[in-house]
């Protein structure tokens, strides 16, 4: 299957360096365009930009950092739309409902078919091909792409209409911030008042509440590491756009919101390149206890 692949950040490089090792003829753009030079390295091909893409191939994945970012590969010039035409779309990056709608409608309206394809997981699942995918949109399509599905991830969910898998990511993601934000609160009590966080970590690691961010991010947040794996930025864009589905929806969500203060806050001491677990320096304030 030959694919193009929009998009060489974090996760676009090691998905699309996954789908090469897989046997797949890969095209790949970035807006920086040396980015690619990388990925050729790795056998895949280069197109100058997103239209040329498309033109070449007949499925192209996008892996983009915020909606403003997919909306100007598809919209702007020498875009996705200008060689849509009875080309296969399939938006991977994290984006609200209305944006990928946009996206949606103008793909078909030019006819082009489309899905939005969010993922759970990172940089690890996204090198190892497991991360988990949130899939909605034409269900034709989804069957004809599940062997690059199968690739990527370690299961794929359908969720229905365009809109459900952004929403549903979003969901996922603003559980994450918040649980993000109260262990790095425990580490910190956990510190402050005297006690082991490394113990912390065992103990939390023994009980109903293990989980595999915990088990990952404890250590290194413990030694004030943060390489990006998930950059905050994102995390925080995250929560703002789950925070606005909850207006839409008029859930109550005081800890979300709290926790995008946090996210907020580590973006304004300059902490938004690295991974969210950074979110973890906010609290480190002077200590006036004493
Ligand atoms: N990292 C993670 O763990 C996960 C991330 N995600 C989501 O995946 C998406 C990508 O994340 P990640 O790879 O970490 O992000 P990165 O910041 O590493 O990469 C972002 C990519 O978007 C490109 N980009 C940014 N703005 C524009 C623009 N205006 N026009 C064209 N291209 C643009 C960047 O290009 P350039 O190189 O030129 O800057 C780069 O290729 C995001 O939506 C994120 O929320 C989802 C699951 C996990
Ligand atoms: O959107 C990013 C998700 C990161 C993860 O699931 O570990």
């Amino acid at each position: 299957m030959e694919v193009g692949f929009l998009g060489l950040g974090i996760m676009g490089k090691a998905m699309s360096i996954n789908l090469l090792r897989h046997g797949f003829k890969v095209t790949v753009w970035n807006r920086t365009l040396s980015k690619c030079n990388e990925l050729v390295e790795h056998g895949a091909s280069v197109g100058e930009t997103p239209a040329a893409v498309v033109k070449k191939c007949k499925y192209t994945i996008a892996m983009l950092s915020d909606p403003s970012a997919a909306l100007s590969v598809v919209f702007d010039k020498d875009g996705v739309l200008d060689h849509i035409n009875g080309k296969c779309y399939i938006d991977m990056s994290t984006v609200d409902a209305d944006t990928s709608s946009k996206i949606s409608e103008a793909i078909k309206a030019k006819g082009g078919y489309f899905l939005e394809a969010p993922v759970s997981g990172s940089k690890k699942p996204a090198e190892d091909g497991q991360l988990i995918i949130l899939v909605a949109g034409d269900k034709a399509l989804y069957d004809e792409v599940l062997p690059a599905f199968d690739v990527l991830g370690k299961k794929s969910f359908f969720l229905g209409e365009v809109g459900n898998g952004a929403k549903m990511k979003l969901v996922v993601n603003m559980i994450m911030g918040s649980m993000m934000n109260a262990f790095s609160e425990g580490l910190t009590l956990a510190e402050r008042s005297g006690l082991s966080p490394g113990t912390l970590l065992d103990v939390l690691d023994l009980g109903a509440m293990s989980n595999g961010m915990f088990k990952l991010k404890g250590p290194t947040m413990l030694k004030n590491s943060y390489p990006p794996a998930f950059p905050l930025k994102h995390q925080q864009k995250d929560m703002r756009l789950a925070l606005a589905l909850g207006d839409e929806n008029a859930v109550s969500m005081p800890v979300a919101a709290a926790a995008n203060e946090a996210f907020k806050k580590a973006r304004s001491m300059g902490l938004g390149d690295l991974d969210f677990s950074a979110v973890h320096e906010t609290l480190k304030a002077p200590d006036h206890s004493s």
